[in-house]
């Protein structure tokens, strides 16, 4: 069923959701985007005033005062971060929640602040953001905010000089570590585009030269497209010479005078890609006892999300918690995994409790596999991510102690959404080993066909194949292939990545630094031998695009993402741990007994998928590593699991 005709997903975002948000959450999307329309896609900063003269080009205010950086990254930590503003509903609507299980959209997980980390919250802002606002909207960032005059740099320009195709395997990584981290991003965050009335953004054939900006830009309305210029030396054959880019819906929060853009997920990492974000969603997917319902057996039911090609005659197109389960066959894999591990857990829970109703069945399984995602994401993914100084900085190691707060909000920081966390996107390899082939990732995108079929050839895939180092190097099977059907029909991740940055106002890179209270970069060569490339598109080093400057720092000791970004994430997943009333350590009525939380934390990534395998694996203990020294490949036998008689 259609949203009330409100929201239509065009081109090529992953969140649709055509077809899947019924009742409330559809309610509250039209509601979001007809403001949007109605205001001409903005509203005025600070309760409708005008916002003030600009200093330049109609810029929004520098970061205010109030906004302290916090600590050094790996040094301190910085404070929680509590929301500001008025409770956005009334605690009573938390009279019934539950403390033995999560709500299907996320609401009263923090009872005093019950939308906090829900499903539809807006974003939060570490920073104040950064529009442009043209003729009184939040138009996107398009000029520095430190010089007058020259535009920012086109970002396929941004993309093609600084992002070059590059092949730098990772030494210590599988493809692994990047398809967790996909799956985990689509546990905690989608945000949805403002509807377009069908119509392409590219249709009205733009090129760059002259006065080139979709005249949406300037009234505020949902098309920002990328414009390419005539050196392009991929997409210059294209007529139209744009991407197709559709602008986040934006809302304004109660109490607050800057619009932020909409997170679609419950922030928590609470296993939604598997369950959905609202009840008549999670219904959706359920069958009797508890169970999650298959297609084949064994895998992922049917269901169309609009985007997903077909090329196997008995294929079908995968449905999940999450609507984006076919973008790629290792995101379609994990899926089916957990799939699995529920029913698995279903199963066993129904034979050892026979009065047990499919309800309690279902909730108690569910709460076990949202604490999987928990454990494995913080002891197996994110030390590898954000290395060992931020992991003890932000206290992000397994605790034995009560770490919940109250006050601190789970909500996903826009910064995170719109630039830090796509990091991964730099470590996608060029293609999918299978059986020992290697697919080209453009030939995969958004067909089921290998997860329908060779489940195993996948999963063995990204278990032995390495990923690529994250760094300013991409594959141009994401540059310049992405999601591609025919010729030259794909698109630039990194287009898009920055591109979105600018749709949100995100601050540049050195504003970041800063926030980081990390030395802002002065001249292009403190970037080392990456400043040329970075010197060759920005005038100065204070336009640098967040998500580009941060991805080409070093990593930091024992992480594969720079200083930057294992701040920024950091901050993040310590609120995600600190702010979640389910935390899976937690020892209170939320949490679970010290048996059984025992048992959870005998499980690790490679256990759970030696269960979706019946033990026919051979397989390294830790997942997210590469098989060798003391990693190297076991049988099933030898990982350990979870004993199920502990509930
Ligand atoms: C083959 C693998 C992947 C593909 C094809 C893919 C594709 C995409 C696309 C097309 C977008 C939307 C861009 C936009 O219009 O703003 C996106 C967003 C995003 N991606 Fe990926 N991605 C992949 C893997 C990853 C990985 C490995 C990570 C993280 C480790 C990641 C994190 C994100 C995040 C955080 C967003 C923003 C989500 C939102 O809030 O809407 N992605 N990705
Ligand atoms: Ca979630």
């Amino acid at each position: 069923m259609l949203v009330a005709g409100a929201l239509k997903l065009t081109s090529l975002c992953p969140a649709k959701v055509n077809g899947r948000f019924t009742g409330q959450i559809a309610a509250k999307l039209e509601e979001a985007n007809a403001r949007v329309k109605r205001q001409g896609g903005g509203r005025r900063p600070h309760g409708g005033q005008k916002p003030p003269p600009p200093p330049n080009n109609n810029i929004a205010p520098p970061p205010a005062p109030e906004n302290p950086a916090p600590a050094p990254p790996v040094t301190a930590a910085p404070a929680p971060t509590t929301a500001p503003g008025p409770v956005t509903e009334a605690p009573s609507e938390c009279a019934t929640a539950s403390n033995v299980y999560r709500s299907a959209d996320g609401s009263c997980n923090n009872l005093d602040n019950p939308a906090w980390g829900a499903s539809l919250a807006p974003f939060r802002r570490l920073l104040p953001p950064a529009y442009q606002y043209v003729n009184g909207n939040n138009g996107p960032l398009l000029a520095p905010l430190t010089l007058s005059g020259a535009a920012l740099p086109n970002v396929r320009q941004v993309s093609a000089t600084v992002h070059t195709p590059g092949n730098r395997p990772d030494r210590s990584f599988p493809v692994m570590v990047m398809q967790w981290g996909q799956f985990l991003d689509h546990d905690v965050t989608a945000r949805t585009p403002v509807e377009t009335s069908g119509t392409a953004c590219c249709s009205t054939n733009l090129t760059e030269s002259g006065a080139a900006q979709h005249s949406d830009v300037s009234s505020g309305g949902p098309c920002f497209p990328i414009l390419i210029g005539d050196n392009d030396r991929f997409f210059n054959t294209l007529d139209s010479r744009c991407l197709e880019f559709v602008r986040s819906l934006r809302t304004l929060p109660d109490g607050e005078t800057e619009e932020q853009q909409v997170n679609l997920l419950t922030a928590y990492i609470d296993g939604s890609n598997e369950y959905g974000t609202s009840v008549e969603e999670t219904n959706d997917l359920r069958g009797d006892d508890g169970l999650l319902l298959e297609g084949n057996e064994g895998q992922l039911p049917a269901g169309d999300d609009g985007t997903c090609n077909l090329s196997g005659d008995n294929d079908y197109c995968l449905k999940a918690g999450d609507s984006r389960p076919n973008v790629f066959p290792g995101l379609g894999a994990l899926h089916t995994v957990f799939l699995r591990q529920h029913n698995k857990i279903a199963r066993a829970l129904k034979a050892n409790h026979t009065d047990w109703n499919n309800e309690t069945v279902f909730q108690e399984t569910r709460k076990i596999v949202g604490a999987l995602i928990q454990h494995i994401t913080y002891t197996e993914y994110l030390p590898n991510i954000v290395g060992t100084a931020a992991m003890a900085t932000y206290g992000l190691n397994s605790d034995s102690s009560e770490s919940y707060d109250t006050e601190v909000d789970a909500t996903l920081a826009n910064v995170f959404s719109a630039a830090a966390f796509r990091f991964g996107h730099s470590s996608i390899p060029a293609s999918l080993q299978v059986d020992g082939a290697n697919v080209p990732i453009q030939n995969v995108f958004n067909d089921p066909n290998l997860v329908l079929n060779n489940l195993m050839g996948v999963v063995n895939g990204l278990l032995r194949a390495p990923a690529q180092e994250v760094d300013r190097w991409y594959t141009v099977g994401m540059t310049n292939h992405l999601f591609e059907n025919g010729s030259r029909t794909g698109t630039d991740i990194v287009s898009l990545n920055i591109q979105r940055g600018r749709d949100h106002g995100l601050r540049p890179y050195n504003d970041w630094r800063d926030f980081c209270s990390l030395d802002r970069i002065e001249d292009f060569h403190q970037m080392g031998p990456d400043g040329n490339v970075f010197q060759r598109v920005y005038s100065t080093t204070n336009d640098i695009d967040l998500y580009s400057g941060a991805l080409s720092e070093r990593p930091v000791a024992g992480g594969s993402v720079g200083e930057t970004y294992a701040c920024l994430l950091g901050m993040q997943f310590r609120d995600l741990k600190n702010g979640d009333r389910f935390w899976y350590e937690r020892t209170s009525s939320e949490g679970f007994t010290a048996a059984q939380l025992t048992e959870i934390k005998k499980m690790s990534l490679s256990g759970v998928l030696c269960d979706a395998f019946d033990d026919q694996l051979q397989i390294q203990p830790k997942a997210i590593n590469l098989a060798v020294d003391d990693n190297a490949r076991v049988g099933c036998g030898l990982i350990s699991r979870m004993n199920l008689d502990a509930w």
